[in-house]
């Protein structure tokens, strides 16, 4: 498919919790989680939720490019910490910026979400539309079970968003790799919600916050995502060497330097960002995106990989010619 990324763009609360913070409400220290995830900070909303979040993505995406919001053919939002099931939260989007001539829905595949939404844009750019917004954005916080050690040190709030034009010039998707692994779901839960009709005989238990099994989802992210980056980069015609920038889900420092070691690629090809602001699912491929085109590090011309992973459990690899 052809596309092109030539914006991006970021909304990260403004409240900062240190780990330090973090551990004079919970039995934690700095030093544990640092050593074990890369991070020492989070951003927390304060009184934000994930479509405030959107917005702001989407008015900055707006302003830079220039376009009118009645320009936009579509505008998707990948999370797993939605506002509402309805409206979706890239209706509220849609609504609060006039963009009267869009389509929008969110996609959920949790960290994966902005792999996937990618992809899916693609596919609409291939088809009959000229341009649309891809959002990741999430309010992990109201997820957080904020008793619960192994998890509530882990997760940020925050958001990220592209602009996608269909283009004929040659950028776009050059291989891509997207799976589901769903019998291994249960090793990452969120957002249980409860059936209460008056005909069940179920035990009707909502399980509202995050469940994480470290060690089986740690497992599967260090087995099963360089064989996906491997699919992508056979279908794309890639060695490892060719991409110029890995674009990781930034959930855990020792995943991804164990990744990078896997395919003997020096570890400046994959920066790293969780040390401010932890593991912000489908928002942390387009924040890393986001700060590396704002530096440079990242331009037109380069190969990149985006790589999503972890609930459903699900993986997306994407390999983009930008
Ligand atoms: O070392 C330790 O004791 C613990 C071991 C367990 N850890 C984990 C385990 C899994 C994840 C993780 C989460 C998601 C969800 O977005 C996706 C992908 C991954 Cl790899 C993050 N941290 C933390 C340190």
């Amino acid at each position: 498919e052809r596309f092109d990324i030539t914006h991006s763009a970021v909304a990260i609360p403004e409240r900062s919790v240190s780990n330090d913070e973090l551990a004079t409400i919970m039995d934690t220290s700095d030093e544990w989680i640092y050593s074990r995830t890369g991070i020492h900070r989070r951003h927390v909303v304060t009184d934000e939720n994930t479509s405030d979040l959107a917005i702001e993505v989407a008015q900055k995406l707006l302003a830079s490019s220039g376009l009118k919001a009645n320009d936009l053919d579509f505008i998707i939002v990948a999370t797993m910490s939605p506002d509402s099931l309805s409206p979706n939260t890239a209706s509220i989007v849609q609504g609060a910026i006039g963009a009267n001539n869009a389509f929008a829905y969110d996609i959920s595949a949790a960290c994966s979400g902005m792999a996937f939404a990618i992809s899916t844009a693609s596919a609409l750019l291939a088809t009959r539309y000229q341009q649309g917004l891809v959002i990741g954005a999430e309010v992990l916080s109201k997820l957080v079970d904020w008793q619960d050690r192994s998890t509530a040190v882990l997760f940020g709030d925050g958001a990220a968003g592209v602009l996608m034009r269909r283009t004929d010039k040659g950028q776009g998707l050059l291989g891509e790799d997207l799976v589901s692994l769903g019998d291994k779901g249960a090793f990452l839960t969120a957002g249980t919600l409860a059936n209460t009709n008056a005909f069940t005989n179920a035990e009707a238990v909502a399980d509202p916050f995050f469940k994480m099994d470290g060690r089986e989802v740690y497992n599967f992210a260090s087995r099963e995502v360089p064989i996906s980056m491997q699919r992508a980069l056979k279908r794309a015609e890639l060695s490892a060497d060719e991409i110029d920038v890995y674009i990781m889900h930034q959930a855990n420092s020792r995943i991804i330097k164990a990744i990078a070691k896997r395919f003997e690629q020096p570890i400046e090809k994959f920066p790293m960002n969780m040390v401010e602001y932890g593991n912000t699912s489908a928002a942390s491929i387009g924040i890393l995106l986001h700060e590396l085109r704002t530096s440079g590090q990242v331009q037109s011309g380069q190969k990149i990989a985006l790589v999503g992973f972890g609930g459903g459990l699900t993986i997306g690899t994407l390999i983009i010619q930008l």
